[in-house]
């Protein structure tokens, strides 16, 4: 049997300080676990954050380490880049508008089979290597959404996007029964159409996911909504990317908007709609980074962008060696 190696000098000075640091972490999240215990938090993953393997099982590690530390996760999945590759391997032609995909029949087919017969499972089989925790829905599933046509405002202009719906109804019972039994729901932006009246018209949208997320967080009355995306958060100066919003209140993110391009136009409108809807705080963090989101709910710091109503406050010292309160500092609610 070989001896068990011997550290070098560097390594064993550096060990303390490690472990410090390690320590630190878990001590600094205890406030914040303390606070959120209980809490529904809406977690969209953007097909965008769920480009590699590593990446998709961080997320589903993070999923379920919020499940046990006493938040109850709902997760809303995006596709957009998986539906893209579909539609190209099966030769159709597919465009975006304000951000919104132009959705014939055709295209519906291919969305509704890639989110939910796709993505959707394969987030769930992610999440449940830990324990069989998730349950995929799709917003077809026993009602869980509605929705109603919507189009684009393009350069001031009204675009027609075909079959893409707005949320117009969220049945958060479903969605509970699952919280309450330790489950984790993992939802698909697909919708039944429902007419002016309410009544099914037969058809099935195709609904944003950042869109879906905000209705199902203010449908539960969620603490928080996640947005998981490629970037690092919103650019004051997109493209040049100088410029990283940490924190906005709803108003300024209001006057923003008609100033936003591409798929920042629908995630910054949910924001806005969570917030309006009475959701403390939407982040929009980087799902490139892997356990983006465990850091920005429980550090005291945070990455990416925060909107909240009020906007951000003065910072305040937040102790985290012996937290005995709920800190009050963070700009985070
Ligand atoms: N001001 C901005 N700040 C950050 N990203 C922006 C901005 N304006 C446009 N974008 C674009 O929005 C994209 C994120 O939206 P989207 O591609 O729909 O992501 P997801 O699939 O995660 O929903 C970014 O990758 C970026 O290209
Ligand atoms: C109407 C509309 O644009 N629907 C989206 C639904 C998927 C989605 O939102 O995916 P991401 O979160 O990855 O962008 C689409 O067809 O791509």
């Amino acid at each position: 049997m070989n001896a068990a190696p011997v550290p070098a000098a560097p390594d064993t000075a550096a060990a303390p300080d490690t472990a410090a640091a390690k320590a630190a972490t878990l001590i600094e999240a205890l406030p914040w676990i303390q606070r959120f215990a209980g809490a529904r938090v809406v977690l969209k993953y953007g097909g965008n954050a769920m480009v590699d393997d590593d990446l998709r099982r961080a997320f589903a590690a993070d999923v379920v380490f919020l499940a046990h530390v006493g938040l109850k996760p709902v997760v809303v999945h995006g596709g957009g880049p998986q539906i893209n590759a579909m539609l190209g391997a099966l030769g159709i032609a597919s465009e975006f508008r304000g951000g919104l995909r132009v959705t014939t029949e055709e295209t519906m087919d291919v969305v509704r089979m890639v989110l939910t017969g796709q993505v959707g499972r394969e987030l769930v089989g992610l999440i449940n290597q830990h324990g069989p925790y998730a349950v995929g829905l799709s917003g077809e599933d026993a009602g869980t959404l509605t929705a109603t046509r919507t189009g684009a405002v393009v350069d001031g202009e009204e675009v027609d996007l075909g079959l893409v719906g707005e949320v117009s109804g969220v049945r958060p019972a479903n969605i509970e029964s699952l919280l309450a039994a330790g489950r984790i729901p993992v939802i698909s932006s697909v919708a039944p159409e429902v007419d002016a009246e309410g009544a099914p018209t037969g058809q099935v949208l195709n609904v944003n996911a950042d869109t879906a997320a905000a209705a199902v967080a203010v449908a539960l009355g969620a603490e928080k909504l996640v947005l998981l995306t490629d970037v690092e958060g919103l650019y004051a100066d997109w493209p040049d990317r100088s410029s990283l919003i940490s924190a906005l209140s709803a108003d300024r993110l209001r006057t923003m908007l008609p100033t936003l391009q591409s798929g920042m136009i629908p995630k910054m409108t949910a924001a806005l709609a969570a917030v309006d809807g009475g959701v403390p705080a939407a982040h929009v963090v980087d799902g490139r980074n892997p356990h983006s989101m465990l850091l920005e709910i429980f550090t005291d710091e945070g990455i990416g962008t925060l909107v909240t109503a009020a906007g951000p406050a003065t910072p305040t010292a937040i102790p985290t060696a012996t937290p005995t309160t709920p800190p009050t500092g963070k700009e985070q609610s």
